[in-house]
């Protein structure tokens, strides 16, 4: 009923050289130099009985690459469902593949299921292919996935590319899986996952419960540390969520973690050291099937609601209300003032309601509840929904929403809702201890239809949110742009005909 996963943190080992191109060896030292760290990583899995072992986003040769000089860092990699191949027992098959051809061979060799993330080259024809590149080929972000055969059974192209300038688009999104004899597994990577493609149609259209989650992400506090979000993500959607990070903490690249839909299982966030790290866990295998639905709740419903929570409030502008930026969005806050409490906040047409009891040490902290409803434009535009309790950075309320890991108050219990415009909602809760993230114990806190719970919390509260992404405005603003687009090309049109 349950099956061994592992995540490696891994310190990535960088090429001097990521502006101009160096020669294919040169490129091939650097990722030889980083897949001996995964070779001695995969050894002791394969000791420890693993399955299934996830390396990061970037792993092999890191980030920050001009398009010409990441190219010696790619290999062609065949489509897995026409072209079958096992690397490890057919090196020869395709020219220059010795990164493809190690990593199946550590999948072989330790029997397991090995997820690393690689450069994908497939060249195109700018005759047959208007798209393709000057250059003549594609360069793809790719997860592959080998068996524990060596059999490459996945290949992924990121869909949502995060200033990732040297990497090209895919033409064609496609949603990808494979199966295990512990189940079934869908795979997307790093900024992905606060997008509706690939990530939700994977879990709503295929039923997806474990997703393997190659990531090079950067701690971008108060709502989106890796192990905050990706751990929320799991418990939101239901689902078991393997990722694994790379370890730069310098440059806040940090974070990885096996979660599930009770919580985590184990993570890794450690400031404090250069090394990477190996994370085991016997992981419940999850029933296959849809896990949930956007909720309908009509826009007069939504109005109503709102209204009615803004109403019930006569004393709803007081001095402690007050607007503050968090990671870009201004959100409207009203600051904690009591040791417990009750409060409601709103933004557009999301209200938010806390109740709160704190041990009785608040003194020095100040804390603010706050609502966002909108198009969050900062490092990617989407629509979000926000309910937030955050730990102010000082003792000011425009320091609310800054980014800080410093907090003394410890919470008895916090109830957190929301009137959400839809079910795509990831209950983030984030502690500290001594300056070093902490999430929650699984029991401690719980997730459902009426709202976030938590309960007897051993270290301070950083933020306890709802963080909701609301796809469908994603869509519509789109509609929107190109709409305007159209009419404006019309009246051009017009305005040249009668000329
Ligand atoms: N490699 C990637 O795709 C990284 C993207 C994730 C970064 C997350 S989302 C926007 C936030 N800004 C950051 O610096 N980190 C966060």
């Amino acid at each position: 009923k349950t099956f061994r996963g592992a995540v490696y943190e891994h310190a990535v080992i960088l090429p001097e050289e990521r502006v101009t191109k160096v020669s294919r060896d040169v490129a091939l030292r650097t990722m030889m130099q980083n897949l001996m760290v995964y070779q001695s990583q995969a050894n002791i899995a394969r000791q420890k009985n693993v399955d299934l072992l996830v390396f990061p986003e970037d792993g092999l040769y890191g980030m920050g690459f001009t398009r010409a000089a990441i190219e010696p860092y790619l290999e062609y990699i065949p489509d897995y469902e026409t072209d079958p191949w096992n690397p490890c027992e057919n090196p020869v098959k395709y020219p220059s593949t010795e990164v493809q051809f190690f990593l199946s061979c550590l999948a072989k060799n330790n029997s397991l299921y090995i997820v690393a993330n690689v450069g994908d080259k497939q060249l195109c024809n700018k005759s047959d292919d208007p798209k393709c590149p000057v250059d003549g080929h594609y360069q793809y972000n790719t997860n592959v996935v080998y068996d524990k055969t060596g059999k490459l059974v996945a290949k992924y192209h990121k869909v949502n590319l995060f200033y990732e300038f040297q990497f090209d688009n895919p033409v064609n999104e496609t949603l990808v899986t494979f199966d295990t004899p512990f189940g079934k597994f869908g795979t997307f990577t790093c900024f992905d996952i606060l997008f509706h493609d690939p990530a939700m149609r994977l879990i709503e259209e295929k039923g997806i419960r474990n997703i393997v989650f190659p990531t090079a992400w950067m701690d971008a506090l108060p709502l989106l540390a890796a192990v905050q979000f990706h751990s929320a993500f799991a418990a939101g959607m239901k689902i078991n969520f393997l990722t694994a990070n790379i370890h730069r903490p310098r440059s806040k690249f940090q974070g990885s973690g096996i979660y599930t839909p009770l919580g985590a299982l184990d993570f890794y966030y450690n400031d404090l050291t250069d090394n990477g790290k190996l994370l085991i866990k016997d992981i419940d295998i999850l029933p296959e099937g849809q896990t949930k639905h956007a909720r309908n709740i009509s826009s007069k419903e939504n109005d109503q609601y709102s209204e009615s929570m803004i109403h019930t409030r006569s004393d709803y502008k007081k001095v402690h209300q007050f607007k503050a930026l968090v990671f870009g969005d201004l959100f409207n806050f009203e600051s904690l003032l009591n040791d417990s409490g009750i409060i409601t906040v709103c933004h557009n047409r999301l209200c938010c309601h806390l109740e709160y009891e704190s041990n009785g040490a608040m003194n020095d902290d100040l804390f603010a509840f706050g609502a966002f409803d909108g198009l969050h434009t900062f490092e990617g535009r989407y629509y979000i929904q926000v309910c937030a309790l955050l730990k102010c950075k000082h003792n000011t309320h425009h320091s609310c929403g800054g980014p800080t890991k410093a907090s003394r108050t410890v919470f008895q219990n916090i109830h957190i809702a929301g009137n959400f415009e839809t079910n795509y909602i990831f209950p983030e809760i984030l502690l500290t201890n001594q300056e070093k993230l902490e999430l929650p114990p699984i029991g401690k806190w719980r997730y459902n239809e009426s709202g976030l719970d938590m309960t007897g919390l051993d270290y301070p509260l950083l933020s306890a949110s709802l963080f909701s992404r609301v796809y469908s405005r994603d869509n519509s603003s789109l509609r929107c742009i190109s709409n305007t687009a159209l009419l404006i090309s019309i009246i051009c049109l017009l305005i040249l005909y009668l000329h």
